[in-house]
């Protein structure tokens, strides 16, 4: 049965909820599943924005067919041919044999990677370039590595709708709820769009501020999104958390403790570190075990907060490897900006604090590394409470 909302006026999104992946990519956990948004605009000419993943491909055909009534598909403008949303096209091209595809050069050579029968389909557009339907004229932007390279956005000059592609998605299903206003975004949704745009487009900041720009140029009123709410209202504050994060300025002044602990020690001296931070009125602190965490909710907490406590054990001469994937992940995804500091962990030969240093300093921009050091011979002494209180001060007077 087909499941469709109505977006304003005679534009529709025809998309779908995913609720069984465990994995987003088959790499990040979706407890809160995942929607695969697409929109088809009824105008002179029928234009649909994107397709979806094939998981819900059956559900987005029904939907697809529902709305059109009758008339034929035209057009399909493809702005990401990453195939959580490209992969449905093959099948919207066998059911509309007329259908013409809009979309780029890269994002044509893609569809021939991937196998698409397209030739004789092509209508090829460039930056800037503009394509009327009837009463609708769309203009297109380029908008390369937000979060592929063939990505565009694709704005509708007649009733100010972009369509933003990978960019200001989240994680989550919608499950009924379309649009930004119909939902508590700052209460519910917030963290997954976080952790959907710092595991997905993270790495790419200065390009995500290149599409900041040319955004600001366009008189938006809707960003229709290929994941999670559509926003109609309040847009500043998206905009506003995508500019942070693109520039990888944390959102707060707080404290994130990741540890890595064995037996405990390392643990319960993250604790004490914890409770002293909140004693002296430092009470954004996170604390996060590094094994039992997904590194993605923790490279999400990463460009929350302004500082970062690494606590790891020493592991065969080496770094504790689930804090090694840690490192690595924030490497990979442009981590900068933060403060951090080491407490460090072993009982023979402890090697993980200047191996986690090392790592900031040379792999690495803009991470400033506190010099109070904690450093533990299997448990915290007495003796060592001074080390600690010396962490916690230093943390506290870095963050005046
Ligand atoms: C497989 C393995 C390898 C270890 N390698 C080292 C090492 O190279 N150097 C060292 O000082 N301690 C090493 N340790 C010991 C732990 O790092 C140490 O006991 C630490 O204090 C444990 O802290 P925890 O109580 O937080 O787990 C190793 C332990 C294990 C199980």
């Amino acid at each position: 049965m087909y499941c469709v909302r109505n977006v304003t006026d005679n534009l529709y999104w025809v998309g779908a909820n995913e609720h069984r992946l465990a994995l987003f990519e088959n790499i990040h956990p979706i407890p809160r599943g995942v929607s695969y948004n697409s929109y088809l605009l009824l105008d002179k000419q029928t234009v649909l924005f994107d397709t979806v993943d094939w998981a819900v491909c059956r559900q987005f055909l029904e939907n697809v067919e529902h709305v059109l009534a009758g008339r034929t598909l035209d057009y399909v403008v493809i702005n990401h041919l990453e195939p959580d949303h490209g992969a449905s096209l093959e099948e919207i091209l066998i059911r509309y044999p007329k259908v013409k595809i809009i979309s780029n050069e890269k994002a044509f050579m893609m569809m021939r990677q991937f196998g698409f029968s397209i030739d004789g389909r092509i209508d090829e557009v460039k930056e800037g370039d503009t394509r009327s339907f009837g009463k609708h004229t769309v203009t297109f932007a380029a908008a390369p590595m937000v979060h592929w390279p063939e990505a565009m956005v694709t704005f509708d000059t007649t009733n100010g709708v972009l369509f933003a592609a990978d960019a200001f998605g989240s994680f989550g299903a919608l499950d009924g709820k379309l649009f930004n206003d119909e939902v508590n975004f700052d209460r519910d949704w917030i963290d997954d769009a976080r952790r959907y745009y710092t595991n997905i487009v993270g790495k790419y900041g200065p390009h995500v501020q290149a599409l900041l720009k040319k955004a600001s140029g366009l008189d938006i009123k809707m960003i229709c999104p290929l994941h999670g709410p559509v926003w109609r209202s309040d847009l500043g504050y998206f905009i506003d958390k995508y500019d942070k994060w693109s520039r990888y300025e944390p959102e707060e002044k707080g404290v994130l403790i990741v540890y890595g602990s064995m037996y405990g020690n390392t643990e319960s001296t993250a604790e004490l570190l914890a409770t002293k931070l909140v004693e002296k009125g430092i009470t954004n602190v996170s604390m996060y075990d590094v094994s039992k965490t997904h590194v993605s909710y923790l490279i999400s907490e990463t460009f929350r907060l302004s500082h970062l406590v690494l606590a790891s054990v020493t592991y065969n001469l080496g770094i504790f490897p689930p804090m090694h994937n840690y490192l690595m992940d924030m490497k990979a995804l442009n981590v900068q900006n933060r403060t951090a500091a080491i407490l460090e962990n072993g009982s023979w030969a402890c090697k993980s604090g200047t191996l986690m240093q090392e790592f900031l300093e040379s792999n690495m921009k803009k991470i400033g590394v506190l010099e109070e050091k904690v450093t533990l011979n299997s448990a915290l002494s007495t003796d060592q409470l001074p080390d600690l209180d010396a962490l916690v001060d230093s943390l506290i007077e870095s963050m005046k």
